[in-house]
């Protein structure tokens, strides 16, 4: 079994030097697209990949940084190459991702009136695993991001913990390293400022060590390069580089 993660952006989302932070999960020859950024088509075509081969998409929560490549995603594949996307989404943003985010783009009378006219959609519930392919299963975690908008964080294979945006969680972190037996944590990280919305470096830097050192950093912003050396046991995932997970 082999499971390796190349992130088509690891930048938050006012990052220039940096895509959208998406990634490309891939289990086996099975592909998944977490997140479908503003930057997402311009970073598939950078690495040489296309939509037309990622088996499937996951979406963690509804901000143009996540979800803003979508529209372009559902008519490439559906005008140029007579596919659709399967959708993996957790059931209660189907309704906001089509009526707030897609459906000005993407409708089309007596054609496509709801997200399911245009994507195989998924629906998924915290707390159940799901089974995406042989060798890759997958649960939702809620975890708090922006007042009144839900965001949802993954666990992959029951071994690793992809963070939505959301704020800092401690004992959330805490008891999956030690109950659950999490062996990898990729998380998001604000590198300045108050941790209003994201958690904040030195929010993760006041983990247990035994926390710290799973913790992989990803979603930030531009001024990163300062701060290399200075995260302590937690590295920064690089855009475009293929980590064995
Ligand atoms: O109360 C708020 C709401 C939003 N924001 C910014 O908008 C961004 C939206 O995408 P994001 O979730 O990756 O990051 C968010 C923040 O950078 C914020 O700073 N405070
Ligand atoms: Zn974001
Ligand atoms: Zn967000």
């Amino acid at each position: 079994m082999s499971l390796s993660l190349q992130m088509l952006g690891t930048g938050n989302a006012f990052a220039k030097n940096y895509f959208n932070n998406n990634g490309l999960l891939l289990a086996d020859d099975y592909s998944l697209l977490i997140d479908c950024g503003i930057t997402a088509p311009l970073a598939m075509h950078t690495i040489g990949k296309s939509f037309r081969h990622v088996n499937a998409t996951l979406i963690t929560h509804i901000h143009a940084d996540h979800v803003g490549g979508l529209e372009e995603l559902a008519l490439t594949l559906k005008h140029v190459y007579g596919k659709t996307m399967r959708l993996h989404l957790p059931e209660t943003l189907i309704e906001p991702l089509w009526n707030n985010t897609l459906k000005g783009g993407l409708y089309q009378k007596d054609a496509v009136a709801s997200l399911t006219d245009i994507f195989e959609v998924t629906p998924m519930k915290p707390g159940i695993t799901y089974k995406l392919a042989p060798s890759l299963s997958l649960e939702i975690i809620r975890t708090p991001h922006i007042p009144g908008k839900d965001s949802y964080s993954l666990l992959i294979n029951n071994e690793i913990f992809y963070s939505a945006d959301m704020t800092f969680q401690p004992d959330l972190l805490i008891s999956l390293v030690r109950e659950r037996g999490i062996r990898m944590i990729l998380h998001d990280c604000q590198l300045g400022g108050a941790g209003v919305v994201h958690t904040t470096l030195e929010e993760l830097m006041s983990l247990p060590e035994d926390v710290r050192r799973i913790i992989k950093l990803m979603h930030y912003s531009d001024e990163q390069p300062q701060f290399v050396g200075l995260t302590g046991e937690m590295e920064f995932i690089e855009q475009h580089v293929t980590y064995k997970l």
